[in-house]
């Protein structure tokens, strides 16, 4: 696991509007923030405040009318916003990469699992099928899945194995950070959470950083090392989970704690406080 303390990723000023027909408008008010390394940095907020704009944003996914209309973006130092398209498609999955709210956003539907690692790995370095059949075993078994489903399409799949194979595939290259943007929201509680223990495991056996985006507060706060409060397209506070949960300093973190069941968030504190050093 990387000693260095530098942050991964640094976000200033950041600024994306949706060109439309009227005035622009902006959905990301010059935010700031920095993803720290092997750290989960979860971004909460009510819906349309800007979350995945930030999210596609940052891998520099976004599409028009979405526009990057000023800021910086800092991949351990580099200028992300400089980069072009080959030094974009080379930085995608080996050092970056996303897990979409549904799957079917991140994988091919008419291509089986074996093909999706295929054309992921040969995309980035030629490889031998056989070694191919062999990365993809390795990988979906490290998510709980047998090795021969790599030949299933992916409407053969349950909700909660297409999650699966999406994290495998975003974890082939070994990437520095993933970004997950409602990962298991469409899933039931019971596989939810069993997904999001199988990150906490991979990310302590690997070593990675997730921008972790739900609109459930407590898994965010079961999983988050600090987080990000988002109005507006602003983050009007930013902090240490445990803080964020037990002493907001911003009035609209406060108004979002509260509308969270009580029960919950006795629930998200204990185990928050079981996760965070
Ligand atoms: N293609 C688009 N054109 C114009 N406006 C858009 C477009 N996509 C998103 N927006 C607007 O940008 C704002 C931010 O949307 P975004 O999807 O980032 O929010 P979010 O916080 O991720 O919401 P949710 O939690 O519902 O996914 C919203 O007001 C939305 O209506």
């Amino acid at each position: 696991m990387s000693q260095d303390q530098s942050p991964l990723m640094q976000v200033q000023d950041l600024r994306i509007e949706y060109l439309t027909a009227g005035a622009p408008f902006r959905a990301v008010r010059d935010v700031s923030f920095d993803i720290n390394r092997n750290e989960v940095l979860g971004l909460a907020g009510e819906s349309g405040c800007g979350k995945s704009t930030i999210a596609y944003g940052l891998m520099r996914l976004h599409k028009p009318p979405a526009l990057i209309r000023q800021g910086q973006i800092l991949f351990e130092g580099r200028d992300v916003l400089a980069f072009d398209d080959a030094a974009l498609r080379a930085w995608r999955w080996s050092e970056v990469s996303m897990v979409f709210q549904s799957a079917m956003n991140s994988l091919n539907p008419v291509m089986t699992v074996l093909g999706q690692f295929s054309d992921m790995l040969n995309a980035h370095q030629k490889t031998a099928r056989a070694r191919v059949i062999i990365r993809t075993a390795e990988m979906l078994e490290m998510v709980g899945i047998p090795a021969e489903r790599m030949h299933a399409y992916p409407h053969q799949l349950s909700g909660g194995m297409r999650q699966r194979v999406a994290l495998a595939l975003a974890l082939t290259l070994r990437p520095k950070l993933i970004i997950m943007d409602e990962p298991t929201t469409a899933l039931d509680v019971v596989v939810q959470r069993e997904i999001l223990q199988e990150v906490l495991r991979l990310r302590s056996e690997l070593g990675f950083s997730v921008l972790f985006i739900t609109h459930d507060l407590a898994l965010m706060a079961q999983i988050s090392d600090r987080i990000g409060i988002m109005k507006e397209g602003e983050i009007v506070e930013i902090g240490d989970t445990n803080q964020i949960v037990n002493a907001p300093q911003h009035d609209y973190t406060r108004t979002l704690w509260e509308a969270m069941p009580v029960l919950e968030q006795a629930e998200a504190s204990e185990s928050e406080a079981a996760h965070v050093p």
